[in-house]
């Protein structure tokens, strides 16, 4: 069929004036993970934002996090076949559609109503693993009912071994698949926003899967006083060594996962103690501050015990899938998001946490065609290069966000 003669021929106006088509959609797509991250800014309490956002003391481990991405750049391989990218793994013997996973982060009802159970929902429908906070504020066995993909319980020592002892025995009960114990936060970090903020957690919301008598003092806001480290103090038991890790193997066939290594020396010692898995963790710069960033201890670790066999995951600082793509690379079987999930449930619940987790997948499987890379085994040392700091590739400039 030719074209009216009236017809308009190519538009020649220049760019800015040429017609784009309808508005975008009322809000527009989410094009990366950072669009969450404001439009979780703009939804909640200034006091949920800075204990969500927030580090330890200078925050200087927590800004670490991100600069070691930014030193960090890709060396693509040509002329590989790229046709199909497959972002597929397998996890102590669960299969996941994605190596990027949700970290344990504590309270999701601070984010969301409907909390950890929107969480799961998120997690499964993009296919990733979703690890779920001894914290949180619904209970395992409502998470599990309504989780579509593999969950994992993550563990801090309490000082009341009785309720540990239960919920061990719950969360094999509930089809939870691991449990991960956190070793980093023997105390709680000090955290000067959370101190300055006063800040407690709201009365409607507790940490349901613990001792309800354990929530006194997190709900207690005092001036110039984090309510969330007087009740840590009061839960967790600061005395646990290697020799105890022993006690808690026997009481469960799960598998057990190490959270919160930084050395190769901490690395051989969780081996030989039995650890299915480490996650290479300084708890996204809310613990020591000091500590190196998690991905410049990432290797050490690697090259401590991979040859054992001993999977390694990673978090911290972790924004993008060409992140993921770094950490992998450097040795990582998977990658946890822990900020990132809460900017999505803020954002738009589940929909949100799989948004996050589907766009930084998205990501990976384009940086694994970009550089040549079609399977994850492929994603290694090779493919990356650790120099001087490269511009503001990493994204946000110091300061101003995560
Ligand atoms: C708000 C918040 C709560 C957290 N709660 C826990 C927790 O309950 N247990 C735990 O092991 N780690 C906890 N973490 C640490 C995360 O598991 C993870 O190590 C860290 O967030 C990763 O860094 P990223 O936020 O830069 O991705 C928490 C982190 C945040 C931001
Ligand atoms: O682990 C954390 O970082 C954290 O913020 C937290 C919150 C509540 C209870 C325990 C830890």
């Amino acid at each position: 069929m030719s074209a009216p003669v009236d017809a308009p021929g190519p538009d020649v106006r220049a760019p800015d004036t040429v017609p784009l088509g309808p508005p975008p959609a009322d809000p527009p797509p989410a094009l990366r993970i950072e669009d969450y991250r404001h439009r979780a800014r703009r939804r909640l309490d200034a006091r949920v934002w800075d204990f969500v956002q927030g580090g330890a003391g200078s925050e200087r481990t927590l800004r670490a996090n991100r600069r070691a991405f930014a030193r960090v750049t890709l060396r693509p391989r040509v002329l590989v076949d790229v046709a199909a990218c497959d972002t597929g793994t397998e996890l102590l013997g669960a299969r996941l559609a994605t190596p990027v996973g949700v970290a344990p982060t504590a309270y999701h009802r601070l984010l969301h109503p409907d909390g950890e159970v929107a969480t799961a929902l998120g997690a499964g429908a993009a296919g990733a693993l979703y690890v779920v906070s001894v914290f949180a504020s619904r209970t395992l066995e409502e998470i599990a009912a309504e989780a579509t993909g593999p969950l994992w319980l993550q563990l801090y020592w309490l000082r009341r071994r009785e309720i540990l002892a239960g919920l061990v025995e719950r969360a094999a009960a509930a089809g939870y698949r691991a449990l991960v114990l956190t070793l980093d936060a023997p105390q709680l970090g000090r955290r000067h926003r959370d101190a300055r903020n006063g800040f407690a957690i709201p009365s409607g919301i507790s940490a349901v899967n613990l001792d309800a008598a354990l929530m006194a003092s997190a709900h207690r806001s005092d001036a110039g006083r984090s309510a969330l480290a007087v009740h840590t103090a009061e839960a967790v038991d600061p005395s646990v060594t290697w020799a105890d890790l022993a006690w808690l193997r026997g009481r469960s066939e799960l598998p057990l996962v190490l959270k919160g290594v930084l050395t190769a020396e901490d690395a051989v010692l969780a081996v030989e103690h039995g650890a299915d898995a480490i996650v290479v963790s300084n708890h996204g710069g809310r613990q020591l501050d000091g500590a190196p960033a998690s991905l410049d201890a990432l290797a050490e670790v690697v090259d401590a015990v991979g040859a054992a066999g001993c999977p390694v995951l990673f978090d911290g600082g972790v924004r993008s899938g060409t992140d993921a793509f770094a950490a992998l690379a450097l040795g990582a079987r998977a990658v946890l998001l822990g900020r990132p999930v809460l900017w999505g449930l803020a954002a738009d619940g589940a929909a949100g946490v799989a948004g996050v987790l589907g766009l930084a997948t998205e990501e990976l499987a384009h940086t694994m065609a970009l550089t040549g890379r079609p399977a994850l085994p492929a994603v290694d040392r090779s493919a990356v290069a650790r120099g001087a700091a490269a511009g503001t590739a990493a994204g946000t400039a110091p300061g101003t966000g995560l």
